[in-house]
């Protein structure tokens, strides 16, 4: 048996050396390439500006095109190079520009057969990384994992293998290969290669990714990409590309890949910006590593949607009553009330009020006129031709109605105003009778209006009686119950509006606020401006070299965000978790994408939003008439199917009838229960806080009587439950969440997420204190497309009570672990004998 192994270790380190081999040959061909493109750059710089502007401008081209490649293939790239494909012989013999044989089937006399075996010669060798490398005689060193020769790498199966022999995933650090896995396609077959057998080394690739320990930032999937995925990656990217499965089958993974690869395919045509919408900065942060690891990073701007308004970051969530209003495209008709309503408010720092009497050229409402609010003023007084004209608040009135007729930006009406005021006033001048030729009649008018718009007065009113609206003041205007409850009459119902109201005098911004603030932009209109000057492709600005330097001194991440910051529509938008986007936030990134392709990826089985048609609604008005590619992933690569399988329970309750993806592996480590019972009064508050207050004192109220009840309830516990998994747990839930999470840093490499519900964040990260970086706490909303080594979900029950979406939320905090899972139950959950939670239970 040793020497059968010993046997093995030296054809796998023989096969690592040959890896080995090749890998330094690509290094040294990428040191020369590095060469070359800093040549082309230096000795561009040296020779000055010389030559006609033309001339000059296509050679700084150049330079700025050989310095994105330079800084490309300094890209510090772990696992470089990560693949080879050894595959048979093509029907005919004709190449790609990538160098490789473009033969999707094997050749007629490729494989012999002498009635008891196949045997066949490998053909050709390829080997795949992450960009692309040809040898100085074009030979390909490297293909591209995104060019078309890769695609065997990642499609090919042994039920339909192709031209792959077999395929082999090689490990490397730095410039050093540490391992190689095989995966052999036609296991029948004896292959040999130079003469020799071709060797087969390892159990597949997949699975020693898929078992490695998780880390707080995403990795790529380059290497183990699966069939059914890269079926979605490489999908033509006309039109729209909707992708479904369940948790853990890849859909953020391949959301990513897609991103790279839809580059790679068409650089130019995407030159426009991709921009990728995840549900939370958590999820970004995740996330964000992803595509330099692929060796992309500008032009994919990824954001939360709550960021998608520029200066907007929000992170708070609004109480799931107040989200349901904002997030419904009821709010359209408020917002519309609202955005004309709000020209009656002062704008901060408007004059005091003052009347007709003061004598000032400036009248202002009676404090309690109706529906005019004070400070609007209602009469306006101006002097013309030495004549002394004046309007009345009802003629104001009827010539702001009208001014407001139809459904244009309210901020682009006001040259209209104006110019109804100035015609009222003008026809009460009189002057107009006084002059019968028209040219002088236009004349006289214009020297009128002149004389109006000039005078200080006349434009202090037009200031008061017409502001200009900003997004975040019609939104604080809403603030104020009676306003609101005006301009949400029939809309939403009086508790609806005050609960609204409410959260609106909240500090700061919540997810939802977001969405509200950018439907206020478009309904407002930009105020008139001078215009900018339009911002200049990068390369429309290469005229010279010292344009091009400080183009060249921006790093790659600097630029991204510099056009992120700029771009407000994109030429490719990736919707992430898209089941959880509110109507309210499908309209706000539908703007982004109006003469955008798509990819939309997510599962309604975790969708947080309430009313799932309402959405389907929003969502086919954001992606209009395009047509539509549907792909679904079958293959659950997170969890274990120990862990799927208590998931699948829940799921039957929130989505009966959903089929789960199938689990990839096992591995024998049953989902744990862990009952508290001594947490009664900890409950009673924070029952209490959810049912008064809005979401900023829910925390407060809930932390500050949670320190003070455990300190209380050491004692007096209840043992429950013993046998399968289950713990008698004699501490108060805090405790018990803790001593879980430190057992369970114990026990894996990785991470460990605490779940639990929205209103309890605060408490679960004092729970944690001091137990280190490997362990986070988190709110039930902000779990969503994460994943940890080991989870703890606490009280199942509170997490589905807390919003009518909340068995599918559920389903979201049991489905985030890839090796272990333990479940707390709090006073709700109503736990069995072995501490199963009832929702839990089959
Ligand atoms: N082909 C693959 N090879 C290796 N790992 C994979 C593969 N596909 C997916 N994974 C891993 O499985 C995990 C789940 O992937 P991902 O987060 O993209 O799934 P998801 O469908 O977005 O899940 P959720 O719906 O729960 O957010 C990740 O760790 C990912 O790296």
């Amino acid at each position: 048996m040793a020497a059968q192994d010993a046997a093995v270790d030296s054809v796998r380190d023989r096969e690592i050396g040959v890896e080995q081999v090749h890998l330094d040959q690509v290094y040294r061909r990428l040191e020369e390439k590095i060469h070359e493109a800093e040549f082309l750059v230096n000795d561009a710089a040296q020779r000055g500006q010389v030559g006609t502007p033309g001339a000059l401008a296509e050679r700084d081209a150049q330079v700025f095109r050989a310095g994105i490649h330079l800084s490309r293939l300094n890209n510090e790239f772990e696992d470089f190079l990560f693949g080879r494909i050894d595959l048979l012989y093509g029907k005919d013999g004709k190449k790609g520009p990538d160098g490789a044989y473009t033969s999707v089937e094997p050749a007629e006399d490729a494989v012999r057969d002498d009635g008891t075996r196949q045997y066949a010669d490998i053909g050709e060798t390829l080997h795949i990384g992450r960009i692309g490398v040809l040898d100085a005689d074009y030979s390909p060193l490297v293909i591209d994992w995104r060019a078309p020769a890769a695609a065997p790498f990642y499609r090919s199966t042994p039920v339909d293998p192709g031209r792959v022999v077999r395929r082999r995933v090689i490990r490397s650090k730095g410039r050093k290969v540490l391992g190689v896995e095989d995966d052999l396609m036609r296991p029948e077959m004896k292959a040999s290669l130079n003469g020799q057998e071709l060797p087969v080394i390892g159990d597949g690739a997949l699975m020693a990714a898929l078992g490695q320990a998780r880390s707080h930032t995403m990795r790529d999937i380059v290497s183990s990409i699966q069939a059914e995925q890269d079926l979605v990656i490489r999908a033509p990217a006309a039109s729209v590309t909707e992708v479904s499965g369940g948790p853990g089958t890849g859909k953020t993974a391949v959301a990513l890949h897609r991103a790279a690869y839809l580059l790679y395919q068409d650089r130019r045509r995407y030159a426009g910006g991709i921009l990728i919408v995840s549900p939370t900065p958590l999820l970004v942060a995740y996330t964000e590593g992803v595509l330099p690891s692929l060796g992309e990073e500008g032009q994919v701007a990824i954001r939360a949607v709550g960021s998608l308004v520029d200066g907007a970051e929000a992170t708070a969530y609004d109480e799931p009553a107040v989200a349901r209003v904002k997030g419904s495209s009821r709010m359209l008709k408020v917002l519309r009330k609202a955005v004309r309503g709000a020209l009656d408010i002062p704008p901060p720092g408007a004059p005091a009020p003052r009347t007709a009497e003061d004598g000032g050229q400036l009248a202002f409402g009676e404090e309690d006129g109706p529906q005019v609010p004070a400070g609007t003023p209602d009469r306006l007084r101006v002097v013309a031709f030495g004549r002394r004209l004046e309007l009345e608040a009802d003629e104001l009135h009827r010539i702001k109605q009208n001014a407001l007729g139809g459904t244009a930006p309210v901020n682009l009406l006001r040259p209209r105003a104006r110019r109804l005021l100035l015609d009222a006033l003008w026809a009460k001048s009189g002057a107009a009778t006084r002059e019968r030729d028209p040219e002088l009649a236009a004349e006289l008018r214009s020297s009128f209006d002149d004389d109006i718009t000039t005078e200080d007065s006349f434009v202090a009113f037009l200031d008061a009686w017409w502001p200009e609206l900003t997004p975040r003041r019609v939104l604080a205007a809403m603030a104020d119950e009676k306003r609101l409850g005006r301009w949400a009459r029939r809309v939403l119902n009086p508790g609806e509006a005050r609960r609204l109201a409410r959260s609106l005098r909240r500090e700061g911004l919540s997810v939802h606020d977001v969405a509200l603030l950018d439907e206020l932009r478009t309904l407002l209109g930009a105020p008139a401006r001078p215009r900018k000057r339009r911002e200049a492709d990068p390369l429309d600005q290469l005229t010279g070299l010292e344009e091009l330097m400080p183009q060249r001194e921006e790093s790659q991440r600097e630029r991204a965000e510099r056009l992120a910051q700029e771009r407000t529509e994109y030429a490719h938008v990736i919707v992430d978790e898209a089941q959880d986007l509110t109507p309210m936030q499908w309209r706000m990134v539908g703007r982004r994408g109006k003469h955008a392709t798509w990819t939309v990826v997510g599962d309604p089985a975790q969708s947080s939003w309430s009313d799932p048609d309402e959405a389907a609604e929003a969502r086919d008005e954001a992606l209009g008439t395009r047509p539509r590619r549907r792909f679904t992933l079958t293959v659950n690569y997170r969890n274990p199917a120990e862990i799927a399988q208590l998931a699948a329970k829940v799921l039957a309750l929130a989505m009966p009838g959903t089929e789960s993806p199938k689990a990839v592996r096992s591995t024998g480590v049953e989902p744990r229960f862990v009952t508290t019972n001594n947490e009664h009064s900890v409950t009673t508050n924070n029952e209490h806080s959810v049912t008064t207050n809005t979401e900023h004192s829910v925390t407060t109220n809930t932390e500050h009587s949670v320190t003070t009840d455990d300190e209380r309830s050491v004692t007096a516990n209840r043992q429950r439950g013993s046998g399968r998994g289950s713990v008698v747990r004699d501490g108060d839930l805090a405790a018990a969440v803790r001593e879980e999470a430190e057992r369970l840093l114990r026990q894996v490499d990785g991470t460990v997420g605490v779940v639990v519900a929205m209103n309890r964040r605060g408490q679960a990260a004092g729970w944690l204190a001091g137990l280190g970086e490997r362990v986070v706490a988190l709110g039930s909303l902000e779990a969503k497309g994460l994943e940890y080594d080991a989870t703890v979900v606490v009280s199942p029950a509170e997490i589905a009570d807390e919003s009518p979406a909340g068995l599918r939320v559920l389903y979201v905090a049991l489905t985030r672990a890839t090796q272990q899972l333990t479940v707390i139950s709090g006073r709700r959950d109503d736990p069995d004998a072995d501490g199963v939670p009832d929702l839990l239970r089959d």
